[in-house]
């Protein structure tokens, strides 16, 4: 008995082949074609349960046939494959009512696992959604093809149009921002404000008064009322960035809001109902700050209904090559002279770890656009330039400079990420108390160092620190760090 027919377009007939026949043997009828207007012909006729259909064929993009697929059967799945893995066909996908986007090269497994999902869904829910199209030659905003950001742009496309709260985890400098407003940007809140909060910016006993506002005279110098981040985020999206960093008082108030939906002003009597999408990001490990009673449980569970992670950029170097030829052009469009990355100096680009991830790789192409008189840049140059900024740029867990390794003091390295540090208040400064802060906090990300630096090896990593070994199982428990063994 079949389960279904599904029509299958693309112009590689390996491809063809290969897909109708992992089709078949999940038990579908299928049909196919290396053309798009066979397929709207089918469709148009009303044949066939699903589509499964690449991009680009000879005489047609699906993306201009998707809208009136959709219109004419707006129940129909249609299952898109794209060998171009950029984040804009993700979500263009998405937005002309694709039910799945699967980059190129893909799981067939997975391939008849969509199938089989889309048809089940669609006998048990009756109507589709389709999703207005509204993208004329917008900017790419995320750039990279690697299988890791690809995996990232499925979830942002399945992600966009809906509310669910996302929390977004990655090292100093991935990305992290720039994925919370593409959430926000090409999702059904794009026409609402986007207001992002840095919870390590701001002095911890305001942080209540920021997020939810306060009433006249709540606190000595509340002179004014005064609205929070949510009142201004309302129909948007609100990125709480850094939320490691939210004192417990504040992490409760925020909790009630995830919960109930509405909240009060510091100082305030009546409760406010709100709508606000949460996108939440930080660079510590949040499960340690719960081992440490420095995070609520809770409130870990409310916010990471959908986790994304943002891997370091020396864990996709295969994204060097675009974001380079991205930030050339970012830099030449800011009116800086346009540079030639020679091939030798890429593939030193390529073997650096970038501690400051893709943020470094930015400043470092801005340096280089902006010092150097000559057209071209060498592989010397790229290394002086290296060398001259390792750790500035940087900071994240496992910050260990590639290049000139030993070269930096200790000394050095908490100095330039102190700085950091301070330069994040912008003209404000930390609030009082650092010094203890900075040595009661040291242990984590030192511990955090040098088991990433011995790949999760405890016994190598208790040899470099200098500990005996069973103090350090010790303190690997009580502060909750997750060894990840490479
Ligand atoms: N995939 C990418 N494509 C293009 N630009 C990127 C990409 N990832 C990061 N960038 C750029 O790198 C810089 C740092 O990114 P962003 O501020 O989003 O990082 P972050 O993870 O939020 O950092 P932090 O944790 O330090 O706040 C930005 O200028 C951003 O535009």
């Amino acid at each position: 008995m079949s389960n279904g027919t599904v029509l299958v377009a693309d112009d590689d007939a390996a491809i063809r082949t290969v897909v109708s026949q992992a089709l078949s043997r999940a038990g579908y009828d299928v049909r196919v074609t290396s053309n798009a207007a066979t397929l709207w012909r089918w469709v148009a006729a009303g044949e066939g349960d699903a589509v499964v259909s690449d991009v680009v064929m000879p005489d047609d993009n699906l993306f201009d046939l998707l809208p009136r697929m959709k219109k004419l059967r707006p129940d129909l799945p249609v299952i898109v494959m794209s060998a171009q893995n950029t984040f804009m066909t993700a979500i263009r996908a998405t937005e002309k009512g694709a039910y799945e986007y699967l980059p190129k090269p893909f799981d067939l497994v997975e391939l008849t696992g969509i199938v089989g999902r889309s048809l089940t869904e669609l006998k048990r829910k009756g109507s589709g959604d389709g999703v207005s199209p509204d993208d004329a030659g917008e900017a790419m905003p995320l750039v990279g093809r690697s299988p890791a950001m690809q995996d990232i742009y499925r979830v942002l496309a399945r992600m966009i149009q809906s509310d669910l709260t996302v929390l977004i985890n990655g090292e100093s400098g991935t990305g992290k921002e720039l994925v919370a407003r593409a959430l926000h940007e090409y999702g059904k809140r794009k026409n609402g404000p986007f207001v992002a909060i840095n919870m390590a910016a701001i002095p911890r006993d305001l942080i209540e008064s920021e997020l939810f506002g306060h009433e006249k005279g709540a606190f000595t110098g509340a002179t004014s009322r005064s609205t929070g981040r949510f009142e201004q985020a309302e129909n948007g999206t609100l990125f709480l960035d850094e939320i490691g960093d939210m004192p417990m008082d504040a992490q409760t108030r925020l909790l009630r809001v995830l919960q109930q939906g509405e909240y009060m002003t510091v100082g305030g009597r009546t409760p406010i109902r709100t709508n606000v999408r949460i996108v939440a990001a930080t660079n510590k490990d949040l499960r340690a700050l719960i081992s440490q009673g420095l995070f609520r449980e809770d409130l870990y569970y409310r916010l990471n209904v959908v986790p994304l992670r943002i891997p370091p950029l020396r864990e996709r170097l295969e994204d060097i090559g675009d974001l380079v030829s991205h930030f050339l052009a970012k830099v030449h469009d800011e009116g800086l002279e346009a540079k030639r990355i020679l091939p030798d100096a890429l593939e030193l680009m390529r073997r650096y770890d970038w501690p400051g991830n893709v943020r470094e790789l930015e400043n470092l192409i801005r340096r280089l656009a902006a010092l150097y008189p000559q057209d071209e840049i060498t592989a010397e140059i790229v290394a002086s330039e290296l060398r001259s900024s390792e750790g500035a740029g940087g900071g994240g867990e496992g910050a260990q400079g590639a290049i000139a390794a030993g070269d930096m003091s200790i000394a050095q390295a908490v100095e330039v990420n102190m700085q950091r540090y301070f330069a994040s208040f912008g003209e404000a400064l930390p609030p009082p108390g650092l010094y203890h802060r900075v040595l009661a906090e040291m242990e984590y990300p030192l511990i955090m160092a040098a088991l990433t630096a011995t790949r999760g090896n405890q016994i190598r990593a208790a040899d470099v620190l200098g500990l005996n070994r069973n103090t350090l199982r010790k303190k690997i428990k009580d502060l909750g760090v997750t060894v990840i063994k490479g």
